[in-house]
């Protein structure tokens, strides 16, 4: 009573003199206690000092741009397991990442994946989806159509809808920049075949970005600067609850009335698959069509067609533009490769274009492809998951139920253990069979590989459309021409928020043709 009598009259005044002081008091002990609580929860899990307390170290190092360097020091610095935020781990452990993402994981989403959710009323794609069972039962129905093996998708059909855009892809090179002289935006040339690839598949009919050589819907200038964005925000735990809530993405996200970026395409996919569902019949042989007759509904279908464009277009261009430089600018790569794609062609080994199975057989340019992945992993650390309540084992530490574990593609992709000594040089004739310790190490490499498509339940359906572009497109533009980095002294802009962005990357080519 006496403490009472004493303290209100002393809070009567300091509430005169500096209210927003007192009130910012219980926040500021909020704070205190559950930055002490986030501490001591992976305390025992070594990673920079600030990680261990908020969320500061993760956001900034993402926002820079840099992680590819920041995840190789990390690696080097606390081993396979180390804390970058308070509820987050980094696991670069090929073994407990495939473990924990594998299709009888008790691990569920975590709430990280709501940074991708992108519709205005409130719809979930299948990687926004974040209950298990309902992921699972989406996912069925999408598969099919995803590997080609869909209703009216026919055994060729992923390589015909690849070789139009390709044959696109080398007229456009041809006419309009190599017989001009002009260097090659690289960055925009690869993003347009593998749009218009993305979209013929889904929908039927590309937007013609590549015949128009431009970003007809300003599609890309959306995912240019929406790229960095959702990876810093989406690092910061606290933040995405806020951005990921429908009520934010009703006033900030996109919007059907929009005249281009996303808002625009959102409102092309919707009158598409409108039409379809009015007609199924109109159009038949692409994803959406398997998808009506698998069963999903419309808002379902105009959802995950929106998803298969931002998840299928840039992904792909990005080892397109990667390898492509360490192509061009390892000589001794790039002259043993094209006397392997001559020596096809002469012996008759290819046609022209290349199919993927033909593609398969040429061990050198599977090599390259495999070494450019492996250099320059498409995304540094792979979608996290959260640990079940019961906690679990990681590397022999134990993780509490609740935590985040985000793959670290680049150190299981640099594991000296599995490809060498020398896992930062760019070498393809590691993965020659003669290079290896037998065809079940070889494997193991390429299992390393594919991790960056993800795992299990969650493993990228697109990754089979990714593969033949890949092994298509190397072998019909250097049958066709030879080329050189534009700027050697500078030749892109590379960012790394874990995805990986290539910007103003110009590349000069010429005539290689030999009839
Ligand atoms: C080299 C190119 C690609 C890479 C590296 C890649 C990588 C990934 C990764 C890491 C995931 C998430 C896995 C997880 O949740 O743990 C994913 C999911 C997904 N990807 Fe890809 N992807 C690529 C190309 C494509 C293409 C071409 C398509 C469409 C044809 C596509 C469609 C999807 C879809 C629909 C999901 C969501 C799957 C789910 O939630 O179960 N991706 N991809």
């Amino acid at each position: 009573m006496t403490l009472l009598s004493t303290t209100v009259p002393h809070l009567q005044a300091a509430w005169d003199v500096h209210p927003y002081l007192l009130l910012s008091v219980p926040f500021a002990l909020y704070l205190l206690i559950s930055n002490v609580r986030s501490y001591l929860k992976l305390r025992h899990i070594n990673g920079p000092f600030l990680a261990h307390f908020t969320y500061v170290w993760f956001v900034g190092s993402v926002a820079r741009g840099k992680m590819l360097s920041t995840l190789q020091k990390l690696t080097y610095k606390y081993g396979p397991v180390c804390r970058i935020g308070p509820n987050d781990l980094l696991v670069g452990d090929f073994d407990e990442v495939v473990r924990i993402n594998g299709v009888r994981s008790p691990y569920v989403k975590s709430d990280w994946y709501t940074t991708i959710r992108f519709d205005v009323d409130g719809g979930d794609s299948v990687v926004s989806l974040m209950d298990t069972a309902e992921h699972d039962v989406r996912k069925a129905k999408l598969i099919k159509g995803y590997e080609g093996r869909g209703k009216g998708q026919d055994k060729g059909w992923m390589d015909k809808v690849v070789d139009k855009h390709l044959v696109e892809l080398v007229r456009l090179l041809r006419e309009k920049y190599v017989k001009q002289g002009r260097e090659i935006n690289w960055t925009n040339v690869m993003r347009y075949f593998s749009a218009d690839v993305m979209v013929e598949a889904l929908m039927g009919e590309a937007w013609g970005d590549l015949q128009t050589d431009s970003d007809i819907h300003k599609f890309f200038e959306m995912s240019d600067y929406s790229t960095p964005y959702i990876h810093t925000v989406g690092s910061w735990g606290s933040l995405r609850w806020l951005t990921s809530s429908w009520w934010f993405i009703r006033k900030a996200g996109p919007k059907v009335t929009d005249n281009h970026g996303l808002g625009k395409f959102i409102s092309l996919v919707r009158e598409e698959v409108s039409k379809r569902f009015r007609d199924p019949e109109s159009k038949k042989g692409d994803m959406l069509a398997d998808w009506i007759s698998q069963g999903l509904t419309s808002r379902e279908c105009e959802l995950d067609v929106i998803l298969g464009v931002i998840a299928g277009a840039d992904t792909v261009a990005v080892p397109m533009r990667t390898i492509f430089l360490y192509l061009i600018t390892s000589p001794l790569v790039y002259s043993k490769l094209k006397d392997e794609i001559t020596t096809a062609i002469k012996t008759g080994a290819i046609s022209e274009p290349i199919t993927n199975q033909q593609a398969l057989k040429l061990p050198y340019m599977q090599a390259v492809i495999h070494e450019g992945l492996r250099m320059m992993p498409i995304s540094a650390f792979g979608f996290p998951k959260r640990v079940p309540a019961e906690g679990d084992m990681i590397c022999g530490i134990h993780v509490p139920g609740g935590t985040d574990i985000f793959p670290n593609n680049l150190a299981i992709q640099r594991s000296k253990k599995v490809f060498g000594d020398d896992v930062d040089v760019f070498r393809p004739e590691r993965w020659l069979i003669e290079n290896t310790r037998g065809p079940e190490h070889r494997s193991l490499m390429v299992r390393h590989i594919e991790v960056i498509f993800g795992h299990g339940r969650w493993q990228c359906p697109g990754r089979m459309l990714a593969w033949v572009q890949l092994n298509k497109v190397f072998v019909e533009v250097l049958r066709n021409f030879d080329f050189q980095v534009g700027n050697p002294r500078d030749p892109w802009k590379l960012g790394v928020y874990s995805s990986v962005t290539v910007g103003d990357f110009w590349v000069k080519g010429v005539e290689s043709r030999q009839e």
